[in-house]
């Protein structure tokens, strides 16, 4: 059979504007690159050099500086430039990561945190700031796949490519489990505070998914380059679990930035005390030792051990020298004058101990040598004043010498009383005398002693007790930073506040947070509430779009809203999905063999999936309520529907429901207690009855579980709350 022609090709298509705006910016961008490409170059040779022969001072300040930069243009490759702006007045500048100039010097990207670079994120077509276009670049590796413009000033013209933006890319985009800088699409509202000038405290509030972790992380950055006590003193980023800081960890990096501390307030603690792997403490603990009021217990049992009384008697010499409770009582004041905490200001109450002790040795000897004088004009003659006068001397502590009478009592004269401090200052017997009245103490001392018992293991609750005794015993010690972001802020208990605080002492911090997601131990009505003294001096921020998730998952969650704070200012999705599936499953049957027919409420049930694992509690035959057959059938389909799933279960429930998940495709099981500040594109909500009943609060831990996914949110009721 003849085969038929090959199609001759035609002329290629002429270039669309598109392609054409393409092809200038990739121009560009090779520009750039080839500017990075040097630097690199460039760097990575001074750096050599360095490791090889400069002398010791220079080598490493000079080092640390070449490190950084290297990092920030390895992170920088990718996604280099992905703005541009161009004034009305035909100036056109680039926007990126990092700052480039080429070798004349004329700027060739502007970092994004630079001031030049602000209209980029705060233009809108009513404020346009002077500009007519504001363009995004999306790139992969090197080279420019798309270019969307917005023209903020008059008409588009031939050169714009107007399009849809690429913020609505990044919010459908899917998840990866790792939350992503969005350097490229903050909204005018994040901008504005990360680039605050405030160098106080900035509090961000606002409801779930409206950015305001992602305000944490590109101010973190910002203040890291634009604040010079950040720059030398660190930033700390504080989130809530190990799972939120593996979820945040790769933004700092992705933007340049290695050297953020990222912890949380447990683990900071922990390190800073020396208490390996604390014990979680329950949430009544947790709420009780949280207590502000906690803070003056210790602070008034370190001063109950503060010379509450009596007085203090020592041989010096062999003469018995007591210093009165009045003498102590002024010691004691001006010791505690000083504000030190207990331990330096015992060292100035041994001072004045000593002090004192010495005016009486000295007033001892000045009786003596007048009663010498005495004695000399009335025993004359009649026995061996050389002998008696010896005898005295020794008592006080000096050894006769050749001189005689006069010779002695010249010693006298002479006493240094400087010399004579200093010994007294570092005899035992003095130390111990004052140790009855001002003792060394541990800070685990201190919290038995508040709490009535002494604990063989500490829980977290625990440790900021801990931290607090440490810091009236000793004076703050330990690592400080120059700017300290709390994320999730509203789990902090105040005596967490406190542990916080003393690491922040220029109290230049980033807070955010939302009080409607608050855990059962904290749960402040306010921020002034929850922050105490430090909300005073705060600036804040109300966020209120919501980027993560669309109107009907917030819709969900709204009754509970409602009921936990009312008076909240409402989130606005500026997205919509699909509708929010609730299904109600059978209770599990004893045995559960031949598989249960499920009859969800919906009207089309999911497809049944492989055979149930049989998993621990089921074994044992104590099974609860939760049909897991079920449970798992309904992750399979959100598994198939594509995107990543995470199951959210009551704490007590997820273990058992991890089992039962096993292999089914689903991205984690997540306690409920645990899920604050995660997100994924799907979420299957198990029992929302259990997780309201497991504990106090558990509404809030509802709603939080609620407004976790982007696109698709499943809620499994179980028909029973009988145990199986
Ligand atoms: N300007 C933006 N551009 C693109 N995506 C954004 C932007 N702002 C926020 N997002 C995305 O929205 C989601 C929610 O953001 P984020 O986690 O910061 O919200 P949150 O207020 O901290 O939420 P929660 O209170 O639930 O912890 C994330 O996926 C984030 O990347």
């Amino acid at each position: 059979m003849p085969q038929p022609e090959p199609p001759t090709p035609g002329p290629a298509a002429p270039p669309t504007p598109a392609d054409a705006q393409r092809a200038v910016e990739q121009r560009h961008l090779d520009a750039m690159l080839a500017v990075l490409d040097a630097d690199t170059t460039r760097l990575a040779a001074e750096a050599a050099t360095l490791q090889r022969d400069a002398t010791a001072d220079l080598r490493e300040e000079r080092l640390a500086l070449v490190t950084r930069r290297r990092a920030a243009l390895a992170a920088a490759e990718h996604g280099l430039c992905f703005g541009r702006i161009d004034a009305a007045d035909g100036v056109a500048l680039h926007v990126g990561r990092i700052g480039l100039s080429d070798d004349a010097g004329e700027p060739l990207l502007l970092d994004w945190r630079a001031d030049a670079a602000r209209p980029f994120y705060a233009a809108t077509p009513a404020t346009s700031l002077g500009l007519r276009r504001r363009r995004h670049l999306t790139t992969d590796g090197r080279a420019v796949v798309r270019v969307s413009d917005e023209v903020l000033t008059g008409d588009p013209t031939a050169d714009d490519v107007v399009g849809d933006g690429p913020l609505l890319a990044a919010m459908t985009a899917g998840r990866t489990g790792r939350m992503r800088e969005v350097v490229a699409t903050l909204q005018s509202e994040q901008d504005a505070i990360v680039r605050s000038p405030h160098r106080g405290v900035t509090v961000v509030e606002g409801g779930p998914g409206t950015g305001k972790t992602v305000v944490a992380l590109h101010r973190a950055a910002y203040v890291l380059a634009m604040f010079d006590q950040a720059r030398t003193d660190g930033v700390l980023v504080l989130g809530p679990g190990p799972r939120f800081l593996d979820y945040i960890s790769q933004v700092l990096p992705s933007l340049g930035e290695n050297d953020v501390v990222l912890s949380t307030t447990t683990m900071l603690l922990a390190e800073a005390l020396g208490v390996t792997d604390p014990a979680r403490a329950s949430d009544d603990l947790r709420r009780r030792l949280g207590d502000a009021r906690v803070a003056g217990m210790l602070e008034r049992a370190v001063r109950g051990h503060q010379a509450p009384g009596g007085t203090l008697t020592v041989t010096i010499a062999g003469d018995r020298i007591t210093l009165t409770e009045t003498e102590i009582a002024e010691a004691r004041a001006t010791a505690q004058a000083t504000g030190l905490a207990h331990h330096p200001a015992r060292e100035v109450f041994v001072e004045l101990v000593t002090d004192a002790l010495t005016d009486e040795v000295q007033e001892r000897a000045r009786v003596f040598l007048a009663r010498m004088d005495e004695d000399m004009e009335v025993l004359a003659g009649r026995f061996d004043i050389e002998k008696a006068v010896a005898a005295d001397l020794a008592r006080l502590g000096f050894e006769a010498d050749e001189g005689g009478v006069a010779g002695h009592k010249a010693a006298l004269a002479e006493l240094d009383p400087e010399a004579l401090r200093e010994s007294l200052a570092h005899d035992p017997v003095i130390d111990a005398a004052v140790e009855g009245l001002w003792p060394r103490l541990t800070a685990a001392d201190v919290v038995a002693e508040v709490l009535g018992r002494r604990r063989r293991r500490w829980t977290d609750a625990h440790l900021p007790l801990l931290d607090e005794a440490a810091a009236l015993l000793d004076g703050p010690g330990g690592r400080t930073f120059g700017h300290v972001v709390v994320d999730e802020a509203q789990e902090l208990t105040p005596m967490q506040w406190r542990a916080v605080l003393r690491r922040c002492p220029g109290r230049s911090m980033t807070i955010v947070g939302d009080l409607a997601q608050a855990g059962p131990a904290t749960g402040a009505p306010t921020w002034d509430a929850a922050l105490g003294d430090v909300a005073r001096r705060a600036q804040v921020h109300t966020l209120t779009v919501c980027y993560r998730t669309t109107t009907q998952v917030l819709a969900a969650a709204e009754p509970l809203l409602a009921e936990i704070a009312p008076h909240q200012p409402r989130s606005r999705a500026i997205r919509t999905g699909p509708a929010v599936r609730r299904i109600t499953t059978p209770p599990p049957v004893a045995n559960p063999a031949p598989l249960p027919v499920v009859e969800p409420v919906e009207t089309t049930p999911p497809p049944v999936a492989d055979p149930v694992p049989t998993t621990p509690a089921a074994a044992s035959g104590g099974f609860d309520r939760l049909n897991h057959r079920v449970v798992r059938d309904f992750v399979a389909a959100e598994v198939a529907a594509g995107g990543l799933v995470g199951v959210v279960a009551a704490d007590d429930d997820a273990a058992i429901l991890e089992a039962a998940l096993e292999g089914s495709g689903a991205d984690r099981v997540v306690p409920v207690s645990q899920v604050r500040g995660l997100e994924w594109d799907a979420v299957v909500v198990v029992d929302p009855d259990g997780i309201r009943t497991a504990r106090a609060g558990g509404e809030r831990d509802l709603y939080v579980a609620l407004t976790r996914p982007t696109t698709r949110l499943v809620v499994v009721s179980t028909g029973s709350t009988t145990g199986g």
